[in-house]
């Protein structure tokens, strides 16, 4: 299996890097999809530039590749402030948070990615920079040690996590803007790389997005991850055109089948239905039969299969449903084979 030709979104190279910033949409005019989110912040950012205030902070979630990260840079940039960027496992003890927040000028952003994954000492740290802009700084230590309080700018904290299951329940009462975000509708992402086509001059055909677009799993970043692949195919094997036949044989060479299912997705389900008899199965058993991390599956590839109708969670597990049998071309149990039927 060519690894490297994997469009996951955790598996992008540096090339991949530097083209997906160029493709990041930079204003709320340009970011396609998720129509209520791009309503609603605009009311928001609206207000607060017009009063002159910070805007409340914000948190954004929902599965990878979906535009968090995006959209915090659209938000900086829409209220006219800087933005500065970490993420909770970088942020080890409350002295790495405090540099950072005593740095912010008014009104500044501050992003903080994969919120879910700060430690308990920095997350609290950061309640009350969040609902008062101060914090308590220790100074000193033993007997001489004091806390000194220390006022903050008023800032906008634009958090991101893609497990909001985890995220503690006093954090998420702290944002006063919350944002799900949702899988892309097929006509979205068809609008989403033809743009990224125009960025990048190449030539696609109507039937070359569509086929991109439905087999892209609702996601922006496994959109553009394909098509950059798919142009180099388009290149070497092809006329340099991204038509319905180079996209086609493309996509089979990526090993993403007629439903947009990846290996690893045809893995898991195969996994249930032939070593666990359709389920209810743990997600940890089913991670360890498919040899992939068991935050993987719950974040990247159960929220597909279960959108598409492959996959049901009970309280026993993940359940295989019948579209899950035709799609591997097993038989769903129940099923009454008619050739016996008299
Ligand atoms: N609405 C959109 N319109 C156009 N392009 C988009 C949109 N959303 C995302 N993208 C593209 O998808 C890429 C991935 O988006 P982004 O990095 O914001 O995802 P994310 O939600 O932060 O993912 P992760 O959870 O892995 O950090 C971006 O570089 C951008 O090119
Ligand atoms: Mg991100």
């Amino acid at each position: 299996m060519n690894q490297h030709l994997d469009p996951s979104p955790n598996q992008l190279t540096p090339e991949d890097g530097a083209m997906e910033r160029a493709l990041r949409p930079d204003s709320l005019s340009e970011f396609s999809g998720q129509p209520k989110i791009v309503a609603n912040l605009k009311v928001f950012i609206q207000a607060a530039v017009q009063r002159g205030d910070t805007l409340d902070h914000v948190l954004l979630h929902g599965p990878p590749g979906l535009g968090k990260t995006t959209l915090s840079h659209i938000i900086a940039n829409e209220l006219g402030s800087e933005l500065k960027l970490t993420s909770g496992p970088v942020l080890e003890k409350p002295g790495d948070l405090a540099g950072l927040l005593t740095n912010l000028n008014e009104g500044d952003v501050l992003f903080i990615d994969e919120i879910h994954r700060l430690n308990n000492v920095v997350e609290e740290y950061l309640y009350s920079a969040m609902e008062d802009y101060r914090i308590d700084i220790m100074i000193d230590s033993g007997p001489n040690a004091r806390s000194v309080q220390i006022n903050l700018n008023p800032f906008t904290l634009v958090g991101a996590t893609t497990r909001m299951g985890l995220l503690t329940a006093p954090m998420r009462a702290r944002f006063g803007i919350n944002c799900l975000l949702d899988y892309y509708d097929v006509d979205t992402l068809i609008k989403i790389i033809t743009r990224s086509c125009e960025i990048m001059s190449v030539p696609i055909t109507a039937q070359g997005a569509v086929e991109i677009a439905r087999r892209s799993r609702g996601t922006p970043r496994i959109a553009n991850a394909l098509l950059r692949r798919i142009r180099d195919f388009a290149q070497v094997k092809g006329t340099g055109t991204i038509d319905q036949e180079i996209a086609n044989y493309g996509l089979a060479a990526l090993n993403v089948d007629e439903g947009g299912l990846d290996e690893m997705d045809n893995k898991i389900l195969d996994a249930i239905i032939h070593k666990f008899k359709g389920g209810p199965v743990g997600v940890s058993t089913i991670a360890t039969a498919v040899g992939e991390e068991t935050g993987t599956i719950e974040e990247v590839h159960e929220p597909f299969l279960i959108m598409e109708g492959y996959l049901m969670r009970t309280p026993r597990g993940r359940q295989a449903t019948e579209k899950a049998y035709h799609h591997i071309g097993a038989t769903p149990p129940g099923t009454v084979n008619t050739l016996f039927e008299f």
